[in-house]
Order: structure tokens, then sequence, then C-alpha cells
């Protein structure tokens, strides 16, 4: 109970320190809630009926902590500006940091200097624990079982930039990096981890539009062209997300009438189950319609050779003569899901049309050499278009057998309520992968069929 008044007292806080900012609005058809019965952390619901284009907040520009309004910058000129020669105040020469790793030092610097920072009723309510894989074991790590996600959470690479990049610049600048020096080099790091993490679930890609006359409270938009600069918009960042949406940040604007009582959903993009739950911590069911299945080609190798009965040396003969530079190591399986409706709602179901066309093309690419090697396997294009086709479904089939659980196995687990929570993430994401492979599976075995080719693409 005291951890729930807590709670609603750093909420309190955060919501009167935000609306306290010159320039910032908050309507009042709106209010942050605790959704943690949901696992949802906070959120934020309409009390009341919302008509579309309705104003929700407006951020204003020093609210957001990044290079341009964090005063550390100035303090370690030679870290922060890539023209500037000047050194850090401790005299130290520091190395130059990317977005990335100069908003995570921002943000230390920042949480050490505590009450002192404009940004501490902000810092009360960011999580300072996280869901990601990148904090689970390697038994929870085993629940995704073949998802390519595993490979995908870089915790060991991202330490290697913290404790190379970040550690020398916190230990040279111990009177800039308050409290620092009291702590271990491992505190350090596990501060830096949760930094990253916070940045990653919860940062904002933002353009700085020079052009805007209205800059000076509102020159902030969300990136559209890659010239981004990363930045932590207090407030836009309350919302949760989810696959259909109804409102868009930085200025919240309600894209459709949202009812009283209906949460505010931003868009956090068209991520798969398996990416929402390496980047925020979090999967739902309507994100499903964006999985993806990694295929890898040692895969489809394999089927290919068993297919034919060809040694793998005739693979690698084929190989050696197509050029490496061509060659794709992975093929992205994903179904055709459209853009969103401009009011936030999904304009059409989500399809699985035909299996990747740089994956069938570069099957094609094989049977043609393994046709001048062994001609009689390959006599003409009827026959290689069935190949193709096979070669496909035991791709398909191969990769399922790397799941040790089925589609069904899985389902039933699924009806459990002892699971924990990142148990039943990982079977989530693990599913819709299996899901996916199912769909792809059925574009050869269905249409028996007319023509079980009829899925590929029929270009020569
Ligand atoms: C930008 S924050 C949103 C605010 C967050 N709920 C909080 O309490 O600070 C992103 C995080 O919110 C959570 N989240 C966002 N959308 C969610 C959803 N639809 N369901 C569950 N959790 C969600 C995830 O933990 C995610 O990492």
């Amino acid at each position: 109970m005291a951890q729930g008044v807590e709670f609603d007292q750093r909420t309190t806080s955060f919501l009167s320190w935000f609306k306290s900012l010159e320039g910032a609005s908050f309507s009042d058809a709106i209010q942050i809630v605790d959704l943690r019965s949901k696992n949802a952390g906070r959120g934020i619901v309409a009390t009341q009926d919302i008509p579309a284009d309705t104003t929700l907040f407006e951020i204003p520009r020093r609210a957001i902590i990044n290079v341009q309004t964090s005063d550390l910058p100035s303090k370690l000129p030679g870290v922060f500006d890539p023209e500037s020669e000047a050194m850090d105040v401790d005299g130290g020469v520091s190395p130059q940091l990317d977005s990335w790793s100069s908003l995570i030092l921002i943000m230390i610097y920042e949480f050490f200097r505590g009450q002192e920072s404009q940004w501490k009723p902000y810092f009360d309510v960011l999580p300072e624990e996280f869901n990601t894989p990148m904090f689970w074991s390697g038994s929870d790590l085993d629940a995704l079982q073949a998802s390519a996600t595993r490979g995908k959470i870089g915790k060991s690479e991202a330490e290697e930039m913290f404790r190379s990049q970040l550690l020398p610049v916190i230990r040279s600048n111990q009177g800039v990096f308050l409290s620092s020096e009291a702590r271990t080099d491992e505190e350090l790091i596990g501060i830096a981890h949760r930094m990253g993490s916070t940045i990653m679930a919860y940062a904002f890609d933002l353009e700085n539009d020079d052009d805007r006359e209205d800059e000076e409270e509102d020159g902030w938009v969300e990136d559209r062209d890659g010239k981004s600069l990363m930045g932590m918009v207090p407030m836009a960042d309350i919302l949760n997300a989810d696959a259909e949406f109804n409102a868009k940040s930085l200025t919240a604007t309600s894209l459709r009438p949202i009812k009283a009582g209906e949460e505010i959903l931003n868009y956090y993009g068209p991520h798969p189950s398996s990416e929402l739950l390496r980047r925020y911590g979090y999967v739902t069911e309507r994100h499903g319609r964006y999985d993806v299945v990694e295929i890898p080609w040692g895969v489809v190798e394999e089927a290919l050779a068993a297919q034919l009965s060809v040694p793998g040396d005739v693979i690698s003969a084929c190989k050696e003569k197509l050029d490496e530079e061509e060659l794709e190591d992975v093929f992205v399986l994903e179904r055709d899901s459209g853009e969103p409706n401009s009011d936030g709602t999904f304009a059409g179901p989500a399809e699985l049309k035909e299996m990747p066309g740089d994956l069938q093309e570069q099957v094609k690419a094989f049977l043609k050499g393994i046709k001048k090697l062994k001609p009689d396997l390959i006599p003409d294009k009827r026959k290689r278009d069935e190949i193709l086709s096979d070669v496909m479904l035991n791709s398909l089939q191969l990769l399922e057998s790397r799941y040790p659980t089925s589609y069904i196995e899985d389902k039933i687990l699924l009806k459990r309520t002892d699971l924990s929570d990142r148990l039943r993430m990982a079977v989530e994401v693990r599913l819709g992968e299996k899901q996916l492979i199912q769909e792809a599976k059925a574009l050869f075995q269905s249409s028996s069929n007319e023509n079980a080719g009829k899925r590929l693409k029929t270009s020569t």
C-alpha cells in the first residue's frame, strides 16, 4: 500500500512540475493513471469523451532532456563538441560520443545531480527496473527458443561501450558527476544500463526544425528524414502504445474520438512482438500482425542439399561461382500489413502473400548453378519451380523444428495462469513466429494443389 501511495505521490509531483513549465499544457479531459495491475506502469486515460483533433498536452522545448538543454555539454566541451579542442574541467581528454552514448551520459549526470536537476520530478517517474531481455537470466532467454531476437540483445557490446567510453569520462570528471566517486565501476555500469534501457524505451528521435518560425516554443517535431537528435520528452513518454492508437505526440493530439475511460495510446512503430519485447519489455496481441521470422541462408542450403540429394560440396561449388557480395545471409518472412490509417486504426488485415522475394531469387541463382553442374537434376523450368517450392517448404519445416515446442503446445501453455511475465512474453513471441511459419507453409500446402509454386514469383 505504502508503495502505492509513493507511486501516486510521484505521479502528482511530476504532473504539477510539468504544468508549472512555461508553455506546457495538460487537458482537463485526461488523467495519468496507475496501470500496474495490467503490467503497464503509468499511462494516460480519457476522463471524458474527447473529439478528434483535440490537443491533449503540449510539451515546451525546455522540458526535453538532450544535448541542447542539459548543461553537461558546456561542462565537458571536449566530449560533446566535435569542433572543439577544449579539454574537460579536470583537464582530461575524452573521446567523442555518438548521440546514443551522449544521451546516456547526460542522463547519468542529471541523475547524480538529484534535487539539483531541474528534471528531478521526471526522474522520479522513470523506471528503475526493466522487463527487457537485456535483464533476463539465461533460463528466461531459453524460453525464446529459436527466435532471432536472442541474438540481438547486445548486452556485452553495450557493457563494453560503457566501460571503454563512459566510465573514463565519469572517472576523470568526478566533480561534474556528483557522488560518482563513491560508486564502484560495477555500480556505474549498472546505472549506465538503466539509463540506456530508459532511453531505448522512452526517448524520441527529434528533429530541430530550424525553418519553423515558432521554433522557440514548438520547434521540435518527430524525425522524418533521419536528421535526428535523441531526447527524453517528459509526458509524451507517459503514453503507452499499441499497434492501433488514437493519439500522437509531441504535442499530443487525439486522432479520432476517444471515449471516457479509454487509454490514450501512442504508436511506437510497426514493431514485431520480438522487437517490442527487446526495446520496450512488453508485447501486445495487436502487434502480432507485424511479426517476422528470420530465415538463415544456412537452413535453406541444408534444405536444398537434402531436396536434390547433392553433397554439400556441390552447393559450395555453386556458391564460389556466385558474387559473394550479393549473397544474403538472412531473409525476413513478413506479412503485408500496410500503413495504419491516419486515425490510427488498421487499414486492413495483415496477410502473408509470398515468401521473401530476395530469398527466391537466391535459391534460383543456386539452382541455375546446380543445373550447370548436374543438368539431369533440373531438366526444365517446371522442374525448377517444383524444386524451388519444395525447398521453401522444407526450409520452413527445418526452421520450425528448431523450436523445441510446437505451436499447439505453446497455445496450451498460454492458457496456464501461473506463468511468470517473462515466460508468458517469451512464449507469445515464439508462438507468433510459429504462427507465421504455419501461414507460410500453408502457401505451399493448400492449393495442392493447383500449382504448388503459385505463391512463388514466376519470373525467371
Ligand atoms: C514510453 S514508456 C510509457 C510509460 C510507462 N508505462 C511508464 O509507466 O513510465 C514505455 C514503457 O511503457 C510500457 N508500455 C507501453 N505500452 C504498453 C502496453 N500497451 N502494454 C503494456 N506496457 C506498455 C512498457 O514497459 C514500455 O517500456
